[in-house]
């Protein structure tokens, strides 16, 4: 059984009634912790239980850099994603700018995106929503002399693994309920359960065999530098340097199809040194750690209701998975999208509830 978190007898013996709809939400990652708040904040009137078999410091969501700079997602209508993208920067900007902002993790970091030629650095959907979007000056590119041209902003940082216990903690102060458990068959919840939303990110694959999900390895260094606070991006998004409140990430690497979750000694090498090349100071980090991570990968995040139909049983699913390399600067906007659909799976039981008893 896993600390503070009970692994057996998760299964509720609650009345099948719907004055009390039982959400459960599947994974603790970024994407099911805030989909699990914002459900138990929006509609009050329901339970709310988290179910996974991982739990942070040991999920994808605590290797991730957490800053807010969106990727596109080619299947996903852009200005879908400058919605959501837009949503998370405001609720997390709220966050900053309140005394909740150190024990959430929430930090504002300013710096620069670099390229090696101009024609490689379209305007992006998300320039006028971060903070103070222009091109960099002669005098900061001299900074960087292998580079033609730069975007500076002002964006915003989530401290990985101290924003997943925020969101935790802030879950079971709204009366949700966190279980340790791998789930096989989302119909093994249909007994206890109203609505099931899926936020099981890459184990999206095996739990309903979506095909279209598939692993982005990525392996970043987590450094002691506290005199580093602007961050640096090579455009191709394989070097970055990103400074927290407790540590510097820096990165990276992209291996499409890999599930190797070993850390590899020349890659760290590498990173280390390409980032060193940017910003000569980190020859004196301390403390480094490495990690690996598995983006979880789609063309399009999935983000959508599916009644599962099983004789004469129905189980609502809401999907909410396929984040990527995006899921920090996505995740509030889903997390109200999901909410939304849980909302609507709730109507529709209470309309086939009350036909019923007619
Ligand atoms: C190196 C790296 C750097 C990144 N940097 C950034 C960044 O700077 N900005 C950004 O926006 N994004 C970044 N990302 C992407 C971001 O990390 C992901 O988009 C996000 O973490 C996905 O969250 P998730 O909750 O879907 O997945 P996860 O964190 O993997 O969570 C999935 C959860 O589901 C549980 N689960 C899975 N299957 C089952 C099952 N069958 N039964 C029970 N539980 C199950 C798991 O245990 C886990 O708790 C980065 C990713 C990596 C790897
Ligand atoms: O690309 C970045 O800047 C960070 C990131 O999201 C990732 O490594 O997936």
């Amino acid at each position: 059984m896993k600390q503070g978190r009970s692994s057996s007898g998760f299964l509720p013996a609650g009345p099948q009634s719907m004055s009390k709809p039982r959400i459960a939400v599947i994974g603790a990652g970024l994407i099911g912790l805030s989909a699990a708040v914002c459900i138990s904040e929006t509609i009050p009137t329901c339970s709310v239980t988290i179910i996974s078999d991982e739990f942070t410091p040991n999920t994808t969501s605590d290797v991730a850099a957490g800053m807010l700079i969106p990727h596109t997602y080619p299947g996903t209508p852009i200005y879908q994603q400058k919605q959501w993208f837009k949503e998370t920067f405001d609720y997390l900007f709220a966050i900053n700018n309140s005394s909740e902002a150190p024990s959430a993790g929430i930090s504002l970091v300013s710096g620069w995106q670099i390229f090696k030629t101009s024609s490689s650095a379209e305007l992006p959907f998300w320039s006028d929503i971060v903070l103070g979007f222009r091109a960099m000056t002669e005098m900061e590119l001299k900074k960087f002399p292998q580079y033609r041209f730069g975007q500076a902003f002002t964006t915003l940082k989530c401290d990985c693994p101290s924003y997943l216990l925020w969101l935790e903690k802030r879950l079971k102060g709204n009366g949700g309920e966190v279980h340790a458990k791998r789930i096989a068959n989302l119909w093994d919840l249909q007994n206890n359960y109203d609505i099931v939303v899926n936020c099981t990110g890459i184990g999206s694959r095996q739990l309903i065999g979506d095909l279209k999900i598939y692993p982005v390895r990525g392996q970043v260094l987590k450094v002691h530098a506290p005199w580093l606070n602007h961050f640096i991006r090579d455009g191709d998004g394989l070097s970055y340097i990103y400074p927290g409140i407790h540590n510097v990430t820096l990165g990276g690497t992209r291996e499409k199809g890999s599930w190797n979750l070993s850390p590899d000694p020349n890659i760290s090498k590498d990173i280390f040194d390409k980032c060193c090349a940017l910003e000569p100071s980190l020859q004196k980090a301390q403390d480094i750690k490495v990690r690996v991570g598995l983006r979880p990968s789609r063309l399009a995040v999935r983000l959508q209701k599916e009644i599962l139909v099983q004789g004469e049983k129905k189980l609502p699913v809401v999907h909410n998975y396929g984040h990527g390399s995006g899921g920090f600067s996505m995740h509030w906007g889903t997390a109200k999208e999901a909410a939304r659909l849980v909302g609507e799976c709730i109507a529709t039981l209470q309309d086939s509830l009350s036909k019923a008893k007619l």
